[in-house]
């Protein structure tokens, strides 16, 4: 290929090529049909330890390995396209190709791919991932609900959703807040959509369901063969299929206290670590949590790292419990409309006096709980859930009440609280996600009262 005028003038042209291929960081070798070495560029010499002098004019296997091929390439010999090469305790990857002038071959020329496979590894990992990412574009993992999910209205649930959208706009860690049914999940979904990651995964764990000795491999993945029971060809674990998007990591504060070092050091360097795995692997993930227990109280036990929940605590949202609303009735009325518009539940008046009663129940499953008692009301006509939970204050002489007086208060609400739960397993046959689903609370937060 002649050099263009515009640039040749006062230009050597062998001299410049020269300079070229010493500025190629692999390392690059030409031998004529004899095998001798016509040219080799600087990466190869000062792998080698040499200067080009030293090697210009000897045989190849002389100068790289007894191993190399490229002589024979230079006369006509097929080889592999790509072979490893091990040259002064280097591991290289080695392309072999002949150079032909008018269809005749007058020598051959290799590149060591790169300098080493570890390099080559690295870049493989860091293609593997943007591969990832571009497949998980078509992820299963896609959020369920948005902003305009959120029923509401009046100056709480406003401000939920001013700190959702700030929440959005920020690509920080997110704690969010607020008791069983009270939409936190949503709260997640609705911050996911409506953040530039929208169109990446929401990949969500619920770490209280997890066994606490799978956690690692939940989150982190597997290399293949790891533990008993792994599958051979390793998996991808919540942070790798979140890389791009966003990992949702609900009931957060069940994270066992020994797991929270490494939940926390792929956090704050977006790197992790496969179990079984020896290099850490990048990852580009936003991190949203939920809990309804008290983190801050539990970091103060010692129950939870202080590094972590400052590191994962940047940005809050809390959702307001249903007795801390003040739009009970505009709740009540388009909880049944969704009941009605989205699952074809007919309608069934509800009087003052039954509005009243559900007015005044304390809704410990929040809105959750409402939208089963609504949803049972509407098919049955049923509010007899409601007056068997009623925990509405009570006249001093109800017997039941200081059966146990010898009883402190804490405990007693203890005792009535695992007998309500026992009655629920008990009364769906010990189906835990039914039991759950009446007494208006997640199946996790359930597994967690059982094993309380
Ligand atoms: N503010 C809300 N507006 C509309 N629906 C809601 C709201 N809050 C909760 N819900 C309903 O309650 C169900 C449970 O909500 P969600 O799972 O988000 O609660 P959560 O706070 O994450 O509960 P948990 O802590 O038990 O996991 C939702 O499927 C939704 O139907």
């Amino acid at each position: 290929m002649p050099f263009p005028e515009w640039f040749g003038s006062g230009q050597n042209e062998a001299d410049f090529l020269r300079r070229v291929l010493d500025h190629v960081s692999d390392c690059l070798v030409a031998v004529d049909t004899a095998g001798r070495v016509v040219l080799i560029n600087a990466s190869y010499c000062r792998l080698l330890g040499g200067q080009a002098e030293d090697f210009i004019g000897r045989h190849v296997t002389e100068v790289v390995t007894h191993k190399t091929k490229l002589h024979l390439v230079a006369q006509g010999q097929a080889v592999g396209a790509v072979s490893p090469l091990e040259v002064r305790g280097h591991q290289l990857l080695a392309r072999q190709v002949p150079v032909y002038q008018d269809d005749q071959i007058i020598g051959a020329v290799g590149v060591a791919l790169f300098s080493d496979l570890e390099s080559l590894k690295r870049a493989a990992d860091v293609f593997a991932q943007d591969a990832a990412i571009i497949r998980n574009t078509q992820t299963p993992w896609t959020t369920s609900y948005r902003i305009g999910d959120i029923v509401g209205q009046g100056k709480i649930i406003e401000a939920v959703r001013t700190q959702i959208r700030q929440a959005a706009s920020l690509n920080l860690p997110v704690v969010i807040t607020g008791e069983t049914g009270t939409g936190k999940e949503l709260a997640a979904n609705a911050i996911h959509e409506l953040s530039p990651r929208a169109k990446r995964p929401f990949v969500w764990v619920n770490c209280a369901s997890i066994p606490e000795n799978l956690i690692d491999a939940e989150l982190f993945g597997y290399e293949g063969g790891s533990f008993t029971g792994a599958r051979s060809r390793g998996k991808p674990g919540k942070f790798e299929l979140a890389s791009g998007g966003t990992l949702f990591l609900d009931e957060i504060g069940d994270m066992p206290l020994h797991l929270q070092a490494s939940l926390l050091r792929a956090v704050q360097n977006q790197e992790i670590v496969r179990v079984g795995g020896t290099s850490p692997v990048k990852v580009d993930v936003r991190v949203l949590c939920a809990t309804n227990l008290p983190l801050e109280k539990m970091v103060r036990a010692g129950k939870f790292r202080a590094d972590l929940y400052f590191r994962l605590n940047v940005l809050s949202v809390h959702m307001p419990s249903v007795r801390e609303r003040e739009d009970f009735d505009f709740l009540v009325d388009k909880l049944i409309e969704r009941l009605h518009r989205r699952d074809g539940i007919p309608s069934r008046p509800l009087t003052p006096s039954m509005r009243e009663r559900f007015r005044h129940f304390t809704w410990p499953g929040n809105v959750r709980q409402l939208e089963a008692a609504l949803l049972r009301y509407l098919v049955s006509g049923d509010l007899s859930g409601l007056a068997d939970e009623d925990n509405s204050p009570k006249t001093p002489d109800e017997p039941s009440l200081f059966s146990h007086s010898n009883m402190g208060l804490q405990e007693h609400l203890e005792q009535e609280r695992k007998a309500f739960i026992a009655r629920a397993i008990q009364a769906t046959g010990g189906n835990k996600e039914r039991a759950a689903e009446m007494l208006g609370i997640s199946r996790a937060t359930l597994y967690r009262e059982i094993k309380r």
